[in-house]
């Protein structure tokens, strides 16, 4: 708990130990002023006036500086929460981004939202509205027990025993809970995933689901939470009754031990000092085991807090365990462009199954390759092992000799652009999105690359051309729209090599061939790898790889491989076929 709060707080961890040192010194002198009603109440029952005056004045200065100390400690709690709240969503927005990208799934994407919204202002409420009243409640008994042993050593003995006693019945409450309270949680994530999928999913859910089942999944996500919260509840119920009835258990002892004291004593007060004095001490020793208990109590109510944190931080523990492709300490520079694939193999984190096996290619700089395969091949796979994106579980890729792992993330990020299968536009006008790819693009060159893909025409038709806000993830643009704008920024970036994952397929055939002519200028210049199923790419390419469940099945260029007999010739045959078809059809 401890140790994921100060990597939340990184530099600002001395904060966190100033507030906790405030906070003990509070605890202790709240302690301290509480045990003074000893001396004060000897004093006022054995009738000595001026030392009763003397023990108030130092009740009220500690009374008074307490309050003082009380105000610093709770600035300073809030101070710590402030600095989570900035540094540590910081930080671990800084973890995340190094995480392999292929971490993102909707799942993990909707556990993430919720710890750096819910979880981190959880954490972020701790020091100020629960770990200050929990310290000073926990060191004021400590002090008590010390003060109790010098007046009634039974007493002293069974409030000593009864704080590891304490102790072990909070842990073993907090743990009851515990593994609910995770359910719980998980349980919210996966049903604020389910709002959001049910709201951008309508079209399809009501294309399939006329008859009312749409709320299928939304109401399974209800229905456990509902589940969750249940038990959460009746398990959060039994742990503050268990711990109650422990702090009442040892009042009740405190109680019984100071009666069987007093028993002793009774009738025999006027006449025998010591008796009288016994008598005194009793007394006392009861108003301290007042103030003894009612601390504990309040611990007690802070239970559920403290467990419900606790759940939290390990939340943000388990993103901070999660590790980051690693960064090399002394990075290596690439002497050039060429890509190597020497024995590549890649299995994802979920699935042991290997979904890349035994690949070896080599692709000179200004080549053109063109990645061909069934769906579910491996093809997006391996280009997103060429960006990094997750690093290979067997063989190396390496870039001019150099193994991508031993490269900087900033060098390897320069060397490479790419085109993705489902393009993702920000929430900003076109030229800002073609911007990302160099941002001091001038208006010169945006008009420069949105010739290239075929975005002119785009911009033409829109009342405000370029400066066209597309909409949430480009909602507003059509697949197609949204397909070239994404070529264009890629176009931008002007990097050595250039990865392309389908990035026709929402095309029309006059703005395929606007793109396959950049392609076709683009050879020599850049290094291009394409993922594509149109002919016209494929034939331009230098080398073509077949690939078939991971591994590769054929590569040569068109010439070689259509008269080779294998599966590139098949494809043709087959391409013409259904050319033959269509015409036959006309
Ligand atoms: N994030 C992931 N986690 C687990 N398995 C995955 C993940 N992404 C892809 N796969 C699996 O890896 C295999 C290769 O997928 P990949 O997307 O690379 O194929 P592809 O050839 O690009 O397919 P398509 O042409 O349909 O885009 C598939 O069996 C797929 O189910």
């Amino acid at each position: 708990m401890l140790k994921t709060l100060l990597q939340l707080l990184g530099e600002d961890a001395p904060k966190f130990r100033r507030y906790v040192s405030m906070a003990v010194i509070y605890g202790l002198l709240s302690g301290l002023t509480i045990i003074s009603l000893v001396p004060l109440l000897r004093y006022l029952l054995v009738g000595d006036i001026s030392n009763t005056v003397i023990w108030l004045v130092v009740l009220l200065t500690g009374v008074l500086v307490c309050w003082r100390l009380r105000l610093r400690v709770e600035k300073a709690g809030i101070e710590v929460g402030i600095a989570i709240l900035q540094g540590g969503r910081h930080r671990l927005g800084n973890h995340i981004s190094q995480l392999p990208v292929g971490w993102f799934n909707s799942n993990n994407t909707a556990r993430l939202s919720h710890v750096i919204f819910q979880g981190v202002m959880a954490i972020a409420q701790l020091p100020a509205h629960v770990f200050t009243p929990v310290f000073s409640s926990a060191m004021t008994p400590l002090i008590i027990v010390l003060s109790l042993f010098t007046i009634n050593w039974k007493m002293g003995l069974i409030a000593l025993l009864s704080i590891p006693l304490m102790g072990a019945v909070f842990i073993i409450a907090a743990r009851l809970g515990q593994r609910v309270d995770q359910e719980f949680h998980r349980n919210t994530a996966e049903t604020s995933q389910r709002i959001i999928e049910f709201s951008q999913a309508q079209s399809v859910l009501r294309a399939f689901n006329g008859e009312g089942k749409s709320t299928h999944f939304l109401e399974q996500a209800f229905d456990s939470q509902k589940k969750s919260s249940k038990r959460l509840i009746l398990l959060s119920v039994i742990s503050v009754i268990l711990n109650a009835w422990m702090v009442q258990a040892i009042f009740a002892t405190l109680m019984i031990t100071a009666l069987l004291s007093l028993n002793n004593s009774i009738g025999v007060i006027p006449t025998d000092t010591n008796n009288s004095d016994t008598l005194i001490s009793i007394i006392i020793s009861l108003l301290l085991v007042n103030r003894f208990v009612e601390p504990l109590l309040d611990v007690v109510g802070y239970a559920e807090a403290i467990r419900g944190a606790r759940n939290q931080l390990k939340e943000v523990q388990d993103i901070f365990d999660i590790e980051p492709l690693p960064e090399p300490e002394n990075p290596k520079f690439a002497q050039d462009n060429t890509l190597s694939l020497n024995g590549v193999g890649f299995a994802y984190p979920d699935n042991k199954r290997h979904v890349i096996r035994d690949v070896n290619l080599s692709i000179t700089p200004g080549s053109m390759t063109a990645l061909i395969g069934r769906s579910g091949s491996g093809k997006s796979t391996l280009l997103s092992l060429i960006t990094r994106f997750s690093d290979v579980t067997e063989g190396s890729i390496t870039m001019g000799g150099v193994d991508l792992r031993q490269m900087s993330h900033e060098q390897l990020n320069e060397k490479i652009s790419q085109v993705f299968q489902t393009p993702y536009l920000f929430q900003s006008s076109i030229a800002d999105n073609i911007r990302i790819g160099k941002p001091d693009a001038s208006d010169a060159e945006i008009r420069e690359v949105a010739r290239l893909s075929g975005v002119t025409e785009i911009i033409g038709r829109l009342p405000q051309g370029v400066d066209t806000l597309v909409g949430e993830g480009g909602a507003r643009l059509s697949g197609g729209e949204r397909q070239r704008i994404s070529i264009a920024r890629a176009l931008m970036k002007d990097a050595p090599i250039l990865l392309i994952d389908e990035a026709t397929a929402a095309l029309d055939t006059e703005n395929q061939a606007v793109i396959t002519q950049t392609f076709a200028r683009l050879r020599g210049k850049r290094t291009l790898i394409v993922i594509t199923h149109q002919l016209s790419t494929i034939e331009m390419a230098d080398q073509i790889v077949i690939l078939e469940r991971g591994c590769i099945k054929e590569k040569g260029s068109h010439d070689q491989l259509s008269i080779s007999g294998g599966l590139y010739a098949h494809f043709l045959a087959q391409r013409n076929k259904v050319k033959r078809w269509k015409l036959g059809k006309l």
